[in-house]
């Protein structure tokens, strides 16, 4: 059977307030979609009469060398859909990316679970909208470039600006891929339940691609787009086989859809509680030379593991602040009141808490330069506020502004003339990116024609 070809997207995060924390389901993360997306494309490939494929192609054409073919098979014993990558590059190096693969073995197993599918070849390309790489060959952002620029590098050179690349790429292929290869009877991605499995079935394959498992809040964000995210327990996925083992299939498919042994999951996610009041509008601020810390969340851990009292006290009151942001958005944003000096202060107490965090844990989380960079945009008249966004760290900042050209360009100004002040940080740029509420969606096929590689027989 010959499927038609399906397009999906999905959004990218920021996390505004609620980093670390969020790793607890005691409390909750604050997490905005961006309308960055992630933009996947399922075809079919023609194939030749009499010559039978098991073959997916993934492209990513904004990238080099970023092409990944994998062969398919329906493993015995119910381990699922095997998925193997087929083809090496010329120094005979497998370039593998390891979020597709999982992905596509996780999605074709847990179709093979519901239905008897014929999975018929298929090319698979991934377009990212510009802001989620920034590369020194690109040009800056300006109203001529195209609308899937060539980053003219490979995949691992990109200098990602922590948009939440993986997520929004693991939940756009999932959706993709179940819209292409189900009826609409079995999934509908605009229903409730279907996003719910989408929800499930792509924190299971990113958790598992990346090794560790994660608060989830970028997947949620995908999914359901902006929303206070309270994360699902880790042990919910502790229970289920492994891809490849026997009865793989049945036990992913008893995960994601909330069957016996596996019951629910009790991740919450309210869309409701998220809003930005009208004239206001997020700001996110690239940090190019900014630095990488590793071991960030493990250290911040081990500290509050080996000081529980000291640490939980912190940590309720971040919760606290991090609540009041929430709260106070939301206000405003239903009332149309504009208490702005309310809204600065909760600002000033999220960075309080997260500066103590930092220094007693010995964590770079806000910095002396992300210190200074915030203060001196809050000092620039239309902003609100700023943060570390997420795990923070040298290489991002975020805040809050008047949706007004004037304060953007007062900031520019401000970011033009800003010196490097250390080794640990560089020249800091406006990302063209804004909240959005809506998550991961089906789109028009032919807007994306134009980037479509041609499909191999
Ligand atoms: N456009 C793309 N094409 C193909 N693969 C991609 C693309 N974007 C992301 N990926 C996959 O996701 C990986 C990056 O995931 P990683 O979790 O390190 O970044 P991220 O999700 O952007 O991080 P952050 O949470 O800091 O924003 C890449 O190595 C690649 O495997
Ligand atoms: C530190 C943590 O709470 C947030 C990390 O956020 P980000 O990837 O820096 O956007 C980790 C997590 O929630 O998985």
């Amino acid at each position: 059977m010959v499927h038609n070809a399906v397009a999906v997207s999905a959004p990218g995060k920021v996390l505004l307030a609620g980093g670390y924390l969020c790793l607890d389901r005691t409390y909750t993360a604050l997490v905005f979609g961006l309308d960055a997306r992630i933009h996947v494309v399922v075809r079919p490939i023609p194939t030749r009469r009499g010559v039978e494929l098991s073959e997916i192609e993934v492209t990513s054409p904004q990238f080099q060398e970023a092409a990944w073919n994998y062969g398919y098979r329906l493993g015995g014993s119910g381990s699922g859909m095997s998925v193997t990558q087929l083809r090496m590059d010329a120094d005979l190096h497998v370039n593998r990316n390891v979020f597709i693969e999982t992905t596509l073995g996780y999605a074709l197993s847990y179709i093979s679970a519901i239905t008897s599918p014929t999975i018929t070849p298929a090319s698979i390309t991934i377009l990212a909208d510009n802001d989620y790489y920034s590369t020194p060959a690109a040009p800056a952002a300006t109203s001529t470039q195209p609308r899937f620029r060539d980053f003219g590098v490979k995949l691992r050179k990109a200098h990602k600006t922590g948009l939440g690349s993986s997520a929004a790429l693991v939940t756009a292929i999932t959706a993709a891929v179940l819209s292409y290869y189900l009826p609409s009877k079995l999934f509908d991605l605009d229903s409730d339940r279907s996003k719910r499995i989408i929800h499930n079935l792509a924190q299971a394959a990113h958790c598992a691609a990346q090794g560790k498992v994660g608060s989830g809040f970028d997947v949620a964000s995908a999914v359901y787009g902006s929303c206070l995210y309270r994360r699902f327990s880790p042990t919910i996925l502790s229970k289920s086989a492994d891809p490849g083992t026997s009865g793989f299939s049945k036990s992913l498919r008893e995960l994601v859809e909330e069957l016996p042994p596996h019951g629910q999951w009790n991740t919450e996610i309210h869309r409701d509680a998220v809003k930005v009041p009208k004239g206001l509008r997020l700001l996110m601020c690239d940090v190019s030379g900014g630095s990488e810390t590793p071991g960030m969340v493990k250290k911040v851990l081990a500290w509050r593991q080996e000081n529980p009292a000291e640490a939980n006290e912190i940590w309720s009151d971040l919760h606290a602040a991090n609540d009041s942001l929430a709260k106070e958005l939301r206000a405003m944003a239903e009332a149309q009141d504009f208490g702005l000096e309310r809204l600065r202060s909760c600002f000033t107490r999220i960075r309080r808490g997260i500066k103590i965090m930092s220094e007693k844990s010995g964590v770079p989380i806000e910095p002396a330069e992300q210190t200074e960079l915030i203060n001196a945009c809050e000092a620039v008249p239309g902003v609100i506020g700023g943060v570390v966004p997420g795990a923070g760290g040298y290489d991002a900042i975020s805040l809050l502004i008047e949706d007004r050209e004037e304060t953007v360009a007062a900031l520019q100004k401000l970011f033009d003339g800003w010196n490097v002040k250390s080794e640990h940080s560089g020249k800091v740029s406006i990302l063209g990116v804004r909240q959005d509420m809506q998550g991961v969606r089906v789109e028009q096929v032919d807007q994306y024609q134009e980037w479509l590689p041609p499909t191999s027989p």
